[in-house]
């Protein structure tokens, strides 16, 4: 597939179909060139991560991605739709929520607001089964009457992605998901996540270039300067089984990130069914 003509979202027999596509996107602020000719796209059920250095251009890309920005050429289909139209079946889980510890909402709150906001409809009995059932996949269920600030960060950000989940969502985004984590909460956290592989297209968007879980399937990096010079591309690296680490990292088994061996970034191994590039 050439980068000035990329395929059409048509999925090829035998493969899940793509539910995110980049096509030579290109984005400024201002006179501040942050992305060009990036080219990815994403299967349905693929657990991807994208890392990128500080300041690279992960948040840029996860607001074109969400419709909040647009970009200055090239486009972005989202399930098929632009993405201010298909948002609505993300589910996001920022790095960071502020809220008032002294705001008395219990965890089953918390949780049941990703379906009101994503439905804008008033409360039903589907809410609280619903919140109940979010709240069992990531292994909560137990504290759904306790308030929110009581709980631990790692157990906070397990609730967000509860949040996230609650609305059934065809695609879940984690914006640095381990930050401030210790590592008995990051090892939950990629438990939830290694049991939500596969039901649910993951993209986990992450600073730290170097090891990614083993659940991962495909790594993209925000990184080298595109040969315009007009910001930065996206490129596909290869992912490397590294022995002898302490299997506690990253819940369970770490992937090298090899830098030094790069794929084009518009071609898919297609993990999930083994066959060819696209
Ligand atoms: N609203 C904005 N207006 C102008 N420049 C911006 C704006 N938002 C981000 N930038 C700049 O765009 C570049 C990319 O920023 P972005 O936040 O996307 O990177 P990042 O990879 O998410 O960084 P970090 O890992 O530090 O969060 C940076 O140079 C940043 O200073």
């Amino acid at each position: 597939m050439s980068e000035n003509n990329p395929m059409p979202d048509v999925s090829l027999p035998g493969k899940p179909p793509v539910v995110l596509r980049f096509s030579q996107v290109g984005f400024s602020y201002g006179n501040l060139a942050v992305l060009a000719g990036v080219n990815f796209h994403i299967h349905e059920g693929e657990f991807i991560a994208m890392v990128g250095p500080n300041g690279s251009g992960k948040t840029t890309l996860l607001k074109l991605l969400l419709g909040l920005e647009q970009p200055d050429s090239g486009s972005i289909k989202l399930l098929d739709e632009s993405p201010k139209h298909a948002r609505n079946q993300i589910g996001y889980v920022p790095q960071h929520v502020t809220y008032d510890p002294t705001f008395p909402i219990t965890v089953r709150e918390v949780v049941c607001m990703g379906r009101v906001l994503a439905t804008s409809y008033k409360k039903t009995k589907g809410d609280d089964e619903a919140t109940m059932q979010a709240l069992a996949q990531v292994d909560l269920a137990d504290v759904a009457d306790r308030p929110y600030s009581e709980l631990s960060g790692g157990q906070r950000r397990r609730v967000l992605v509860a949040r996230a989940l609650v609305a059934k969502p065809r695609m879940l985004i984690l914006d640095e998901p381990t930050a401030n984590m210790d590592s008995e909460s990051e090892i939950r956290l990629f438990k939830t996540l290694g049991k939500l592989k596969g039901k649910t297209t993951i993209l986990i968007v992450t600073h730290d270039m170097s090891m990614v879980s083993s659940l991962t399937d495909r790594v993209f990096c925000i990184g080298g300067h595109h040969p315009s010079g007009k910001g930065r591309t996206v490129v596909q690296h290869v992912l490397e089984p590294v022995s002898h680490t302490p299997e506690d990292i990253y819940g369970g088994k770490v992937m090298r990130v090899l830098h030094d061996v790069e794929i084009p970034s518009d071609t898919c191994e297609n993990p999930i069914q083994g066959a060819g590039d696209e």
